[in-house]
């Protein structure tokens, strides 16, 4: 699996902020696998979370992006795959708690309720933080066990 890929999915609510990160993705040095929607036109949010979240059970990705509206449809989605821990954050400490307790993969944004720079911030601080381990690796295998 390469850590460096970061896969990202949107429907059309969540385009344009998925692109605007895509494009921050690739600042940063990742490679970006984009699986669309690929516009504004309206489309349903269960196929493009199920599209990332088999891309990060199949390893062609590490971590993964969702985006949606308020993010909770597409995040719902992606959480259906027991390879995914898709944490739906509005802030930068959720970003980074998400990562150090719940060892997210994926980070889901709502682009109708963030503002541009805080979603950057977010995705940055996700990418950036590790999972911390100890006593929340015991907490993360159960959430495994429990599928
Ligand atoms: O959780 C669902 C998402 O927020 C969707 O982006 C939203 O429901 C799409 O709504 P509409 O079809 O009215 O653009």
């Amino acid at each position: 699996m390469n850590p460096n890929v970061v896969a990202v999915a949107s429907d059309h609510a969540g385009f344009a902020l998925k692109t605007l990160l895509a494009d921050e993705l690739r600042a940063l040095g990742y490679q970006v696998l984009d699986l669309g929607t690929d516009s504004g036109e309206s489309v349903d949010y269960p196929d493009f979370g199920r599209a990332l979240a088999e891309t990060i059970a199949a390893g062609r990705a590490e971590r993964g992006l969702v985006v949606c509206g308020t993010g909770i449809g597409i995040s719902i989605a992606a959480n259906r795959n027991p390879a995914v821990r898709a944490a739906l954050c509005h802030d930068t400490t959720s970003a980074r708690l998400c990562r150090e307790h719940n060892d997210a993969n994926v980070l889901a944004l709502g682009a109708r309720l963030i503002g541009d720079e805080v979603a950057k911030d977010c995705l940055r601080v996700f990418l950036g933080t590790a999972f911390a381990g100890g006593r929340h690796q015991r907490r993360v295998d159960k959430l495994g066990a429990a599928v």
